[in-house]
């Protein structure tokens, strides 16, 4: 950072001349003067004026690449070295030999290079669509109105409004705050809110030292403020450090497992290559042609289709899960939730109503009391903070009571905060006493008092009376209330400016006691999920007696409770240990709440958590996978991994199942690829060294590896078995391998048997021992993806509509290939139909034999 306020600070001692370099120290100059340069006022801009911005500044975004552009897609598809030695040797041997053949594979390779970039675009343009649903927003002022638009169109010049839980979308300065505190901590590493207010600051003054200023990419812990928008996307501090704050995402497991799973195919191609090109050379067969073989054989053995493959399952499961109503913000977040285990939540919302209401304010007594009622008014209907329901419900409920706090004047704020739980207003009368008014957890409250309101006297809370009220808080708390407690005291007038130290040695004068019943629905979803092998764990800001009343209403077996104290007196080691076994979080702050994330993470758990609060986004960063609703604050969704429409455990459980279909189906193909294809090229490549001539020409080769990838990319669609969803998903090099020997294995000797019946039994001449084993190769892969694609005999689980279809055409298609004219370029010959009948005979024994193994795979080799 230090380095680039530098770098920027050389800029600004020479000629300044552009509009970057103009502005670049606009937190030392006056405000008329940053004004008069960027042409703009106090009061915003007119919208026509700001779509000329728009034009001329460009979409406020850093985005530097260009994800998903046609021209890296297509570079992908042909980067590979092994595609362009290929077309190399065949305009080689086409210069020297016969172009027709060099034609051939030209023609195939591009046709499959088409194939994969086609789907693969397709996939990543609806991704994007998806994508941009969840788009963040901002409060801007165009022709003097606030008016929400999408923080992409915000221009210098805007004059934005900022409140607890905006993101702030450029970088500007300060006109005007409220208790305006900021969290920077992406830009500064400062964890601790920072107050920003109007003013100037020195030209030398460090990004923390700005606290005139906002920058992009922070956001608003609490207070209002209204801003004016300076500088937009790159020249942002958080634009010009984006490329380092933001770089690549960490390889999730599943991407790791596929990266290691195409090394090993593509070191067992490099062996096999150079191998059977020395062998042939010592056999004396034409050079072109074995070089031409050797090469389609690794197009054949690399899994060229695998990134399309994974592009569409997860596009495929992104637009599933959008159906079900939920937005998926980091694509391959998908595989990580069919994985996760461990689901942590909060409360409010997802397992109760989320519809809070006031039940009563009561006296020390627990008398209704409307007194009561009115200083809790008071103190909601001034707060200044973000909109919360425990505040509306307040002012809902002395509305209907018919309560007027109209003679009341509004002196001072303390804001909410999360980990001092309460809220004060320093408000003054008509007889121009002034009260600091405190509403909060009680765990925070009653240590701030120093005496309670007794009817009109006032006495001192002694020990006594202390137990009394811990006592009716634990009472009702029990009973599923959500207890604020309320508390005044009357102030000196010298100052207007009130800080939380002030929230002391005061009086308590009653309780507010909330109602947010338990979602009548979510039994049944939390049943689901624990057939799906999800732990849900708790983790709320409230109090550990409502939490429990609330699990226990919804049947959550409570194993442990831990509270916000009992954290804290744990060092991590400890809390690792004791996460695993809690169900209950009680009494949290959000900084509590990412420790919990970590030490369960720690403990090998793939953790998800769910939240819509400023407080959730340190959370909702640190687990597996984000997860929030599209209500939330914008902290809390640009935080989150997939956003849900509605605050829904159900529609989550719908996008975990998804999840694990995604996963499931990615590994059909890979499956299939190393039961049967893999085997057939190995087999090939043994045979070659045997036989005077080729198994089967290049061009045919790649024909075959061609016309299987058809069904394999309808495989993202393919229906998924229940037992695959029952559980998380790890990916499992040792699985892979040993399903590759085993199969592979079967596969080979069914290989070896066709060429025995070829050779010996027909007395195949090349030409035709060709036909015969390229059909016999073809069939076998194209029926081996039917096996493999589900754990029980393959006539107990349907197959998906497009998978079936496209296999049974192309099974019916190779088996005429031989006598389709026009294909006779490719050099194949009509069989004589007992052959035909001996290769569908051989086809079908594989099949069965195929079978046996996979019973025996799964019950003694793999049993997970
Ligand atoms: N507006 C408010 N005024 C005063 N106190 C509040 C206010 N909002 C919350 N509190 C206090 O802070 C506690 C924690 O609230 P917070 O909103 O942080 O919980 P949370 O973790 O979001 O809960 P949940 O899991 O239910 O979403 C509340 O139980 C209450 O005691
Ligand atoms: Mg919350």
């Amino acid at each position: 950072m230090k380095h680039f306020l530098m770098n920027r600070k050389k800029m600004i001692s020479q000629q300044p001349s552009t509009f970057a370099e103009m502005t670049a120290n606009y937190w030392s100059i006056s405000l008329d003067q940053v004004l008069k340069e960027l042409n703009a006022s106090v009061e915003g801009l007119q919208a026509n004026d700001a779509s000329a911005r728009l034009s001329k500044y460009g979409l406020n975004t850093i985005r530097v690449k260009q994800q998903n552009s046609i021209g890296r897609i297509m570079l992908n598809q042909i980067k590979s070295p092994l595609v362009l030695i290929l077309i190399f040797a065949a305009i080689i041997s086409g210069i020297v030999g016969e172009w027709v053949d060099a034609l051939i594979v030209l023609v195939v390779v591009a046709g499959s290079t088409i194939l994969g970039f086609s789907q693969e675009y397709s996939a990543s343009v609806a991704i994007d669509k998806l994508r941009k649903q969840v788009t963040i927003k901002s409060n801007i002022l165009r022709d003097g109105k606030s008016t929400i638009l999408p923080s992409e169109n915000v221009v210098p010049g805007d004059v934005v409004l900022l409140s607890a839980g905006s993101l702030i979308p450029a970088d500007g300065i300060v006109l005007e705050a409220n208790d305006f505190f900021v969290n920077q901590a992406v830009l500064t590493g400062e964890t601790f809110p920072v107050e920003k207010k109007p003013g100037i600051v020195s030209e030398n003054a460090s990004l923390a030292e700005r606290t005139n200023c906002v920058f992009m990419g922070t956001n608003v812990r609490s207070g209002i403020a209204r801003v004016f928008i300076v500088q937009t996307g790159k020249e942002t501090i958080f634009g010009q450090v984006a490329e380092r704050l933001v770089s690549t995402p960490p390889e999730t497991e599943f991407e790791h497992g596929l990266h290691e799973f195409g090394t090993l195919l593509t070191q067992i191609m490099m062996v096999m290559v150079i191998s059977i090109l020395a062998l042939n050379f010592f056999m004396n067969k034409p050079f072109f042609d074995s070089l031409l073989f050797a090469l389609a054989l690794a197009v054949g053995i690399s899994p060229e289709l695998l990134p399309a493959i994974t592009s569409i399952t997860l596009s495929h499961g992104a637009k599933k899960m959008n159906e079900h109503g939920v937005i998926v913000r980091r694509l391959n977040a998908i595989e990580d939730f069919g994985n996760m285990d461990v689901l942590c939540t909060d409360k409010t919302g997802t397992l109760t109503e989320g519809v809070v209401h006031l039940d009563n304010a009561l006296d020390i007594f627990g008398n209704s009391s409307k007194d009561v009622l009115r200083y809790a008014m008071i103190n909601a209907h001034f707060q200044t903070g973000l909109d919360n329901p425990l505040d509306e419900a307040i002012q809902q409920a002395a509305q209907d009571a018919g309560i007027d706090i109209q003679d009341e004047q509004k002196i001072s704020e303390i804001p909410y905060d999360f980990v001092r739980k309460s809220l004060s207003i320093v408000a003054e009368n008509k007889q121009r006493q002034r009260f600091l008014i405190t509403k909060g957890a009680m765990d925070r409250i009653l240590p701030a008092c120093e005496s309670v309101q007794f009817g009109s006297d006032t006495i001192p809370l002694d020990a006594a009376t202390r137990d009394s009220i811990e006592k009716k808080f634990g009472d009702w708390s029990e009973e599923g209330f959500r207890v604020l407690g309320l508390a005044i005291k009357e102030v000196e007038k010298q100052t207007d400016s009130y800080t939380y130290k002030d929230e002391h040695a005061m009086t308590l004068i009653g309780f507010l006691l909330f109602l947010d019943p338990p979602k009548t629905d979510v039994e049944q979803t939390i049943e689901e999920l624990k057939k799906r092998n999800v732990q849900i764990k708790i983790i709320t800001g409230d109090n550990a007696k409502v939490a429990k009343h609330v699990a226990n209403h919804l049947h959550i077996p409570v194993q442990n409770i831990i509270t916000g104290s009992d954290l804290n007196k744990q060092n991590d080691q400890v809390l690792w240990h004791l996460a695993e076994s809690a169900t209950i979080f009680a009494e949290m702050d959000p900084n509590q709440k990412e420790r919990i994330i970590h030490a369960l993470r720690k403990t090998g758990h793939v953790v998800g958590y769910m939240g819509d609060g400023i407080n959730d986004a340190p959370a909702l960063r640190s687990a597996d996978i984000g997860i929030s609703v599209d209500t939330a604050v914008d902290v809390a969704k640009d935080a989150a991994d997939f956003v849900l429409l509605r605050k829904d455990l159900s529609i989550l459980q719908k996008g975990i199942d998804e999840g694990r279909k995604t996963y499931a189906n990615t590994l059909k193909y890979i499956l299939t690829t190393i039961s049967a294809n893999f085997g057939n090229m190995i087999s090939m490549a043994g045979i070659s060294v045997y036989l005077p001539f080729l198994p089967l020409l290049a061009s045919q080769i790649l024909l075959n590896n061609f016309l299987s990838d058809f069904p394999g990319l309808t495989i993202a669609s393919d229906n998924v078995d229940y037992e695959m969803i029952e559980k998380p998903n790890h990916w499992n090099t040792r699985f892979i391998r040993n399903y590759m020997i085993l199969f592979g294995l079967t596969s080979s000797i069914f290989d070896f048997l066709t060429f025995g019946v070829l050779l010996f039994f027909f007395h195949a001449q090349p030409d035709e021992f060709r036909t015969g084993w390229f059909i016999e190769s073809l069939l076998t892969e194209l029926v081996i993806a039917l096996v493999v694609r589900t754990r029980r005999p393959f006539f107990h689980s349907r197959p998906g509509n497009l998978l079936l279809a496209s296999s049974l055409f192309f099974i019916g298609l190779t088996l005429v290939i031989p006598y389709i004219p026009f294909l006779k370029i490719f050099r194949f010959v009509p069989l004589p139909i007992p052959l035909l009948m001996a290769l569908i005979g051989l086809t079908m024994v594989y099949v069965l034999a195929t079978e046996s193994v996979k019973k025996l795979f799964f019950t003694k080799i793999a049993k997970q």
